[in-house]
């Protein structure tokens, strides 16, 4: 996988689906982190912004947990994060400041339902990051991201499956995570720029 693949893709349709984006070994070692997590850990997920905050399960109910630079077993992932955010910056001239990513955990039954990651003009987060961890996922365990095009229509259909990375733009693709009938472990991100939009900027976590 080259970094510059993912760049040129995201340049051309405004997402991209790639395999293998990690060596198997590293992504099996970020599903094994994932799983032993205790549950104290792991929060219910808010939708919205900083005062807005809401828990509200009927949209989403996963569980997440930030990764922070502290913890050494996150580096690995944030390390590689940055080089692609510095191949957008380099390529497309993206102005990208910085990364926040989380852990998601989709427990039997949890989904989210369609949603934008991002509103025009009043958000700083310009690319979603998608990062999936089960080492095997069939149709029938569910759980798959659904990619809507302007006009409501399916663009793609992804199953979550380990070492598989979805990029898009965070404002122009309404998507869902259908219901998982598995526990389903991914890592979700945004590339963010340092803009403080209408007086608004989005929260650090
Ligand atoms: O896990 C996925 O496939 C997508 C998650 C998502 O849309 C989000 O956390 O905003
Ligand atoms: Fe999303």
């Amino acid at each position: 996988m080259v970094l510059s693949d993912i760049i040129d893709k995201v340049a051309d349709h405004g997402y991209c689906i790639i395999d293998d984006f990690l060596q198997p070994r590293r992504s099996q070692a970020l599903y094994q982190y994932a799983q032993q997590l205790p549950a104290q850990y792991w929060n219910l997920a808010g939708i919205g912004r900083q005062q807005n905050q809401t828990i509200n399960t009927m949209v989403r109910n996963d569980r997440i947990y930030w990764l922070t630079s502290e913890e050494p077993r996150h580096k690995d992932y944030l390390s590689i994060m940055d080089e692609l955010r510095h191949e957008f910056n380099r390529e497309l001239f993206l102005g990208l400041f910085d990364y926040e990513c989380h852990l998601a955990h989709y427990p039997k039954g949890a989904f989210y339902k369609k949603h934008l990651d991002a509103f025009k003009g009043r958000s700083n987060r310009v690319l979603t990051t998608v990062f999936y961890l089960n080492p095997e996922w069939q149709e029938t365990d569910g759980g798959q991201l659904v990619i809507y095009g302007d006009k409501g229509q399916v663009l793609e259909t992804v199953l979550p499956k380990q070492g598989r990375l979805v990029v898009f733009l965070s404002d122009r693709f309404v998507h869902e995570v259908q219901r998982s009938e598995r526990d389903r472990f991914s890592i979700t991100g945004w590339f963010r720029i340092n803009a403080s939009i209408s007086g608004i900027i989005d929260p650090p976590r």
